[in-house]
């Protein structure tokens, strides 16, 4: 069983934990936070939760209770209020990850490093280059919500549960996210062969590109934070590490030549397990995704340089 570490008490970092603790991941689970009273009010309540599910130790810490954590999920930092992106972030949260990296880089003796704090592909780029880690273990939440979102649309548009969708979102987790139409398929049949088996007509595509694309500022716009979905999608990730399941979900890391692109991070189908990244896929994509793709990849090396890396 594992020590997971969680960065932020905030409404994403609760609740993480509070979605670990229900499915019984992590033995123990320290939160840090610069609230240090957040942290302590938010590690009580999840701590009376635990008689209803296993037992777990949860508990607010500081730095000196990382050293032995295998994993450290990364949730500290400004999140977007309405009509901001996630790109006007960057200076705000690479300034906070500056300040906990100098820490981590004190105290932790390494692990697994996940990132979730936006914009979250620039975030994780620059805390593979400030921490002496293996770039495997450097992974962030990247696209894992934008392939929820584009899976649960496309759900509800076949009538077939989520789960048996194959549909990617990759690239910036961000407003040029790319949503993969030329490699979806329900149960391995290509989407369009499916809908003309089942008489339906084509899905509006640019009406679920911008469900998709807008999501997280329409849930913003109403409830001033989106936490419930990507709490879950990092109790999927964790679950995939710790149990070593070789899972292919779209996370964002530095990529090493994929798509003929390096020095920057974004995501891609990758296999994930104890070790992180083990390996990423590289899908056949069409000329418009090759494009959006290149747009898209191009905006976060634009950003990163902004931050001097
Ligand atoms: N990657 C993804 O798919 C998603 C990412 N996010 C991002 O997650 C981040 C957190 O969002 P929320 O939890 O809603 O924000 P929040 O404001 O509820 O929580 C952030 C927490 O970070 C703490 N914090 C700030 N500076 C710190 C520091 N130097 N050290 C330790 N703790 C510090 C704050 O005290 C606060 O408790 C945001 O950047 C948001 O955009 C949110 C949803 C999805
Ligand atoms: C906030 C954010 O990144 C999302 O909900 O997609």
């Amino acid at each position: 069983m594992a020590k997971i570490a969680i960065i932020g008490a905030g409404s994403v970092g609760a609740t993480a934990a509070y979605a670990l603790i229900a499915s019984g991941l992590g033995e123990e689970i320290v939160l840090i936070d610069v609230n240090r009273a957040k942290a302590e009010g938010e590690a009580l309540d999840l701590g009376d939760s635990t008689a209803f599910t296993t037992p777990v130790k949860i508990y607010a810490g500081d730095y000196s209770d990382v050293g032995n954590a295998d994993l450290i999920i990364f949730a500290a930092g400004a999140n977007q209020r309405p009509g901001e992106t996630r790109l006007d972030l960057t200076q705000r949260n690479v300034a906070v990850l500056k300040e906990v990296a100098g820490k981590l880089a004190v105290h932790w003796r390494g692990g697994i490093l996940l990132m979730v704090t936006n914009p979250v592909d620039v975030l994780t780029y620059v805390a593979s280059r400030l921490l002496d880690l293996d770039p495997r273990r450097v992974l962030g939440t990247g696209t894992i919500l934008d392939s929820a979102r584009f899976r649960y649309a496309l759900s509800q548009y076949t009538g077939v549960d989520a789960r048996n969708l194959h549909a990617y979102v990759i690239g910036e987790h961000g407003d040029t996210a790319v949503l993969l139409w030329s490699r979806a398929t329900v149960a391995g049949i290509p989407l369009e062969d499916f809908c003309q088996q089942r008489g339906l007509k084509p899905p509006d595509k640019e009406q679920i590109d911008q469900y998709v694309r807008q999501a997280a500022y329409r849930i913003i716009e109403r409830k001033g934070a989106t936490y419930y979905a990507i709490g879950l999608g990092i109790r999927r990730l964790c679950e995939a590490i710790l149990k070593n399941q070789h899972s292919v979900l779209t996370v964002t890391g530095p990529v090493e030549g994929t798509y003929g692109y390096e020095g920057v991070a974004f995501s891609l189908p990758t296999v994930v397990g104890r070790e992180g990244r083990l390996f990423t896929l590289e899908l056949p994509l069409s000329s418009r995704e090759e494009e959006e793709l290149r747009r898209s990849v191009d905006t976060l090396l634009k950003a990163q340089a902004e931050v001097g890396f």
